[in-house]
């Protein structure tokens, strides 16, 4: 099949800061005939005809009613990550397209910045680092003494596929597992891993010396972690969030961080993102913040461009959905 006969796929652009990687390109070119936002602009008659997915990757290109509106063969939306609060899936549904996301492919990467963000901000690697590479300050590690991960209490609220990955590498540092789960609890995972479960978040937030947030962003999750969960986290334990910003008030974040209500804070997500350059969140030192990056692995973004295509090719074949996403 010329690159012409293959289905039109809608992309933001190829490179740049929001674009679709380039590594993966030639991955999209072998089922699809690319089209890029710009070249959709400029021919729109012509494009809308033969647009018959939409990829979104780091939430773009927006799809919102205007987009729908002018794409009349489109059936499919690949979302490339897990998380689809971007889209608005009740809307998208009632022009008969389908969402799908990519479970499996984020998985390992997100587990892993969910580690390193706790092991980072329990030793204060980045308060080390600038010391290490300032020329002249106290060099020695006594006044910024760190804690220890070892044997120590992590609370996984939301035992998901993530969670669980958060969980499996947590026994491994001889870690007591807690988790909560909003809708289901997990028996099977539980005993492998050999965790505990919370049935109220309370306890497992009044029990846990690292809390790790890998909860979907939905109108029940907003703002879940506020001053009153905040208030029930023991004064030495470290929020982290690998989930979404908006699952944490953060305003009730900056008090309890300036109050020294809980010891610190490691977010892979913020609300917006990036931050203001002036948000109080960026002027504290118990902090660590970094820029969305669970899933900007080589490999993660080369599985989450297979999954995502797995996914939609099996839209556009009328075969089972690998990983289809339904509004509530
Ligand atoms: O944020 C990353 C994802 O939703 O996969």
């Amino acid at each position: 099949m010329s690159e012409h006969e293959l289905p039109g796929l809608l992309i933001l652009d190829i490179g740049g800061t929001y674009g679709v990687q380039e590594n993966i390109v030639p991955l999209l070119k072998k089922h699809f005939c690319l089209i890029t936002m710009k070249e959709f602009l400029e021919n729109k008659k012509e494009m809308s005809k033969k647009i018959q997915s939409v990829f979104v990757s780091e939430c773009r290109p927006t799809v919102d009613q205007e987009l729908l509106e002018s794409l009349p063969n489109l059936k499919v939306i690949g979302n490339s990550g897990v998380g689809v609060d971007h889209l608005n899936l009740k809307m998208i549904s009632n022009y008969g397209v389908k969402v799908t996301n990519t479970p499996h492919a984020v998985a390992d990467s997100t587990a892993d910045i969910g580690m390193a963000l706790m092991l980072a901000s329990a030793r204060r690697l980045v308060e080390g680092s600038q010391i290490a590479i300032s020329p002249h300050t106290k060099y020695f590690a006594v006044d910024w003494l760190g804690v220890e991960v070892s044997r120590a209490t992590l609370g996984i609220i939301g035992m998901g596929r993530i969670g669980y990955k958060v969980a499996q590498r947590a026994r491994a540092f001889d870690m007591k597992i807690l988790y909560h789960n909003r809708k289901q609890r997990r028996k099977e995972e539980e005993q492998a891993v050999g965790a505990h479960y919370c049935e109220k978040m309370e306890d497992l937030l009044q029990q846990s010396d690292f809390v790790m947030l890998v909860v979907n962003l939905t109108p029940e999750t907003h703002k879940m972690i506020g001053k009153k969960e905040l208030g029930l986290m023991k004064p030495t334990a470290t929020l982290i969030n690998i989930g979404r910003g908006a699952l944490i008030d953060q305003e009730a974040l900056v008090e309890a961080l300036q109050n020294n209500v809980i010891r610190a804070a490691a977010l892979d997500v913020t609300y917006p993102e990036p931050l203001p350059r002036d948000h109080p969140l960026l002027k504290l030192n118990n902090i660590i913040i970094t820029p969305h990056i669970g899933t900007a692995t080589v490999q993660a973004v080369q599985m989450m461009a297979e999954e995502a295509i797995a996914n939609m090719l099996a839209v556009l074949n009328g075969q089972p959905i690998p990983s289809e996403v339904f509004p509530k």
